[in-house]
């Protein structure tokens, strides 16, 4: 909006650890500065899907718009950029702090700083962001400010005298904030005359408009009606609708460099306007695209398919609309010999993975069988050719590959010392080479390992959790692909392999995972009329074998009394029970068998 001169604008955002206190934060600076009245003020604005909301977390980014007329008598527009706060959605964390000068840095006073929180503030400070410590839960009784602020300058390295002891939820702190916002963090310089050049930090789809851009203009100004050019998808759209967000839109004419605000242009799919891509104008483009740019690529992937094979065309519509609104979503068509027709998906990670068949359950209500995640894995065959294999069931023969190689992450822990050992032990089981520990304050020590993906991805953050008593926290990122002696683990059920169930496991684990696994599902199959054999093989080489065996007694002969009711709801727990079984050949295999590699006593 042409009123504010860039040195009367301020773009930051929060970077918290979950449950720090961010979204309760954010909620009253809009209220503080009148930006949502109190009677309106839904509880925490910025979460707005319901899906969020329930798990408390923040999955998309939005902004908000706020005047706040600071105490030197100006008028100034702070632009809150919301970023999401889990490892899954980086890629898209980074992008939001690229587009703002400042960053408060919220951490929960009783608590201490947290992997995620390390990782973010690290990426703010490679962007050069100007950061405000803020020690946030001053109000309860456990609060030790000094000690975290001694973390904060111990681990970060951060100067603190400047840090402002807060507590959003009895506001106390906030009028010191909104000042250090304005003092502190630097207007965006002003390129107004140069081409235009905006970052796009979030997008959604919305069903009647097309995709929705939020963007923040880095050069130049953009206008309403304006044809656009995004650099990296190389699509071409006009401007139909120009707004910022306050935090709902209200609709602008025009954006000047130092600006943040949403678009609507038609566009189809938000792979059109992917996160990370420079808008700039088709006649006076810009002549180099802003930095950064990278496509999300998918880490996860599992086979999903209908319980009943009538669904297949159901899921693929709600895929394709899924697919809409979410750009990192891959899938393909898949035919299982024990599953028939389903999809392989691929995710950004574990997370994502769940938010999205917790979707198609609940939105499309499908009933679903998922497999079990399983990473990308690398084969170079002995013709010399480089595959990408996402699915265990087609990885090549070991007579035409050289070698396979696998993904590796490298994990940072922080947690109380206490733990160190049980964390180590975690970590070296799940084949984690040692990088380095260090000692904080007050007892707690940060772990760094590197560890294959696929041990990442089957539950170590749940087994994290619980060795630590909750109390540990973590962050990955991915480092490149390493050789392994890797195998196919097979298992076959009632004598038929069940590819679904295929594994890639280290050689070294194989016979304890396929033991494990028979015994497992041995555990998770339901008896049946006859006899049911389950083994687990390298190649032709059965490792495991279990049996499961028949069934004798009628389930109703339990009941007493020919009580009807009862018997009635024995019935219909059992009909429950069926519901998410998927036949394979003769056999009734539940949906937690194809995940029972997830609960292996392995850790
Ligand atoms: N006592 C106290 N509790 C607070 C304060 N700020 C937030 N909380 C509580 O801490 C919990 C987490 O707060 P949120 O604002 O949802 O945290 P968040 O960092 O946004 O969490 P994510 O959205 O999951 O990233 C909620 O139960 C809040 O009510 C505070 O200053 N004092």
């Amino acid at each position: 909006m042409t009123d504010v001169p860039a040195v009367r604008i301020r773009n930051f955002c929060i970077i918290a650890h979950i449950d720090h206190g961010k979204s309760t934060l954010a909620d009253r600076l809009l209220q503080a500065t009148g930006t949502v009245e109190d009677r309106q003020m839904k509880e925490q604005f910025l979460d707005n899907m319901d899906l969020e909301r329930e798990r408390g977390i923040t999955i998309k980014l939005q902004a908000a718009r706020m005047n706040y007329t600071a105490k030197d008598g100006q008028q100034y527009v702070l632009n809150l950029i919301d970023t999401p706060g889990h490892v899954d959605f980086s890629y898209e964390v980074s992008r939001s702090l690229v587009a703002c000068e400042g960053a408060l840095l919220v951490v929960d006073a009783s608590q201490g700083v947290e992997a995620q929180t390390l990782a973010n503030v690290y990426l703010a400070l490679e962007n050069n962001l100007e950061i405000i410590p803020v020690l946030n839960k001053i109000d309860l009784p456990g609060a030790e400010p000094e000690r975290v602020i001694g973390e904060i300058e111990e681990i970060i390295g951060l100067d603190c005298s400047g840090a402002i002891l807060a507590s959003a939820k009895e506001g106390i702190g906030i009028d010191e904030i909104l000042e250090a916002v304005v003092e502190r963090i630097p207007p965006p310089p002003n390129t107004i005359n140069e081409r235009l050049r905006a970052l796009i930090f979030d997008s959604y789809y919305d069903s009647y408009r097309g995709v929705i851009v939020y963007f923040r203009v880095m050069d130049g100004t953009l206008k309403k009606g304006d044809r656009i050019h995004l650099m990296a998808s190389g699509k071409e759209f006009e401007i139909d609708e120009l707004g910022v967000l306050s935090p709902t839109q209200k609709q602008v004419d025009e954006l000047h460099a130092g600006e943040v605000g949403y678009l609507g242009a038609a566009i189809k799919a938000v792979a059109d306007a992917r996160v990370g891509d420079t808008i700039t104008l088709s006649k006076a483009k810009a002549e180099s695209p802003l930095p950064g740019y990278a496509e999300a690529n998918p880490m996860v992937f599992c086979g999903m398919f209908p319980i009943d094979a009538d669904q297949f065309e159901d899921l693929r519509e709600a895929l394709e609309k899924l697919e809409l609104n979410d750009a990192a979503l891959h899938y393909e068509p898949e035919t299982s010999s024990a599953m028939g027709f389903g999809f392989r998906c691929g995710f950004l990670g574990l997370l994502h993975m769940e938010i999205v068949q917790e979707r198609l359950e609940r939105e499309y209500n499908l009933d679903l069988i998922i497999t079990a995640p399983s990473v990308v894995y690398k084969v170079i065959t002995l013709k010399g050719e480089e595959l990408y294999i996402d699915n265990p069931s087609r990885l090549p023969s070991p007579n035409d590959r050289e070698r396979i190689e696998e993904p590796y992450v490298q994990v940072e822990m922080i947690t109380p010392e206490t733990y160190v050992g049980s964390l180590m032990e975690l970590s070296q089981n799940r084949r984690g080479i040692f990088k380095d520990m260090k000692y904080l304050t007050q007892g707690r020590t940060t772990l760094t390992y590197e560890l294959p993906l696929a041990e990442v991805v089957t539950d170590f953050f749940d087994q994290m959790k619980s060795r630590s008593r909750g109390y540990a926290s973590m962050e990955y990122h991915i480092i490149g692909y390493r050789e392994n002696p890797l195998v196919k683990l097979d298992i076959m059920i009632n004598g038929d392999p069940v590819d679904s169930l295929a594994m890639i496991v280290h050689r070294d684990k194989a016979y304890n995972v396929g033991r494990a696994m028979a015994e497992k599902l041995k555990e998770l199959i339901p008896r049946h009329q006859f006899k049911v054999p389950i083994q687990a093989s390298i190649g032709s080489k059965v490792i495991a074998s279990e049996h499961i065996p028949a069934l004798r007694k009628d389930v109703l002969a339990k009941c007493y009394g020919g009580d009807i009711s009862r018997k009635k709801k024995l019935l219909q727990k059992q009909a429950k029970g069926k519901k998410r079984m998927k036949s394979v050949g003769t056999v009734d295999v539940p949906q937690e068998a194809f995940m029972a590699v997830l609960r292996l006593d392995q850790s």
